[in-house]
């Protein structure tokens, strides 16, 4: 469970990003984080690992408190929080094993890294995360040889070999299409509840948030907004979170994309058709 009190930030020029936050985590549960460019997403992320540091208010995983922690305790700490980004993170020229089993780079000693040897359960553990996100035919591929949804289906599975207790996915299909997208919020929201992990998802697509995530935590200006389920998430919700002119412009785009892509489907299937 994640406990995060009373949480602010302010930068030292003066931005005022997070403004008493509070929230709490459900073992299992998926949270999609939505709001404007500016209104303290990734700022409220970054607060939970301690990228960034909270400048009031505490975070609470399990019962640690993150906020208090620092070298050795806050390291530890941080083993305990997968990460999963926008640009996936891997090492290009590593295969999709190895860069899986950096996730375990946290804890195992520096010269078994160094020397890349792995123990047995570490391995295997790797192996079966990779049946699980559908790469068990890649694992020896480099990672500079896959397409956009199988580099983040490694940082997924590089993210669970952590053993965490928690997940922080921060934009995890920006760079992805329509169809790849739904796939790994589908995976990662599935992959949540089997193994009862928790996950904030900064997500910019409302759509796919309200479809695939648990709860939605709307920012604005650096304070919660909205906090309620998907089907709460109405138009005068999001016309308060995004403001009338933003949302109406985000909506016409979503729709439009909608659109285009059911029109690749429809011509796809003509064209599958016709031969
Ligand atoms: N390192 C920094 N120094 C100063 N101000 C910052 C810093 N990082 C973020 N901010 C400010 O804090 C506020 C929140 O920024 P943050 O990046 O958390 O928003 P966001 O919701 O993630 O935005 P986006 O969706 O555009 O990534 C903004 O006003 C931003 O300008």
């Amino acid at each position: 469970m994640l406990d995060i009190i009373a949480l602010n930030k302010t930068y030292r020029t003066g931005d005022r990003a997070l403004d008493d936050v509070s929230l709490t985590l459900p073992k299992g549960q998926v949270v999609g984080l939505i709001g404007p460019s500016g209104a303290g997403k990734s700022t409220l992320i970054r607060c939970i690992n301690r990228l960034v540091e909270p400048s009031a208010g505490e975070v609470r995983l399990n019962g640690t408190a993150l906020t208090s922690l620092s070298g050795q305790g806050l390291r530890q700490a941080r083993r305990r929080i997968g990460m999963i980004f926008q640009e996936y993170a891997l090492v290009e020229r590593l295969t999709v094993m190895e860069n899986v089993l950096s996730g375990r780079l946290g804890y195992v000693s520096f010269w078994r890294s160094f020397t890349r040897r792995f123990p047995g359960r570490d391995i295997a553990r790797a192996y079966q995360l990779l049946e699980r996100v559908g790469l068990s035919d890649h694992v020896d591929k480099r990672a500079d040889a896959l397409s956009g949804g199988q580099r983040q289906r490694v940082g997924i599975a590089r993210a669970l070999e952590q053993e965490p207790e928690l997940l922080l996915v921060d934009e995890p299909t920006a760079s992805l299409d329509p169809r790849t997208s739904r796939q790994i919020m589908r995976l990662l929201t599935e992959i949540c509840r089997e193994n009862e992990l928790p996950a904030i998802v900064n997500i910019h697509d409302v759509l796919l948030a309200k479809q695939f995530t648990d709860r939605i935590i709307g920012l604005r200006a650096g304070k919660v907004v909205f906090d309620g389920r998907p089907e709460e998430l109405t138009e005068n919700v999001l016309t308060e979170i995004y403001g009338a002119e933003d949302w109406q412009a985000m909506r016409n785009g979503a729709m439009e994309s909608a659109e285009d892509e059911a029109d690749a489907r429809a011509q796809a299937t003509r064209l599958f058709e016709t031969t």
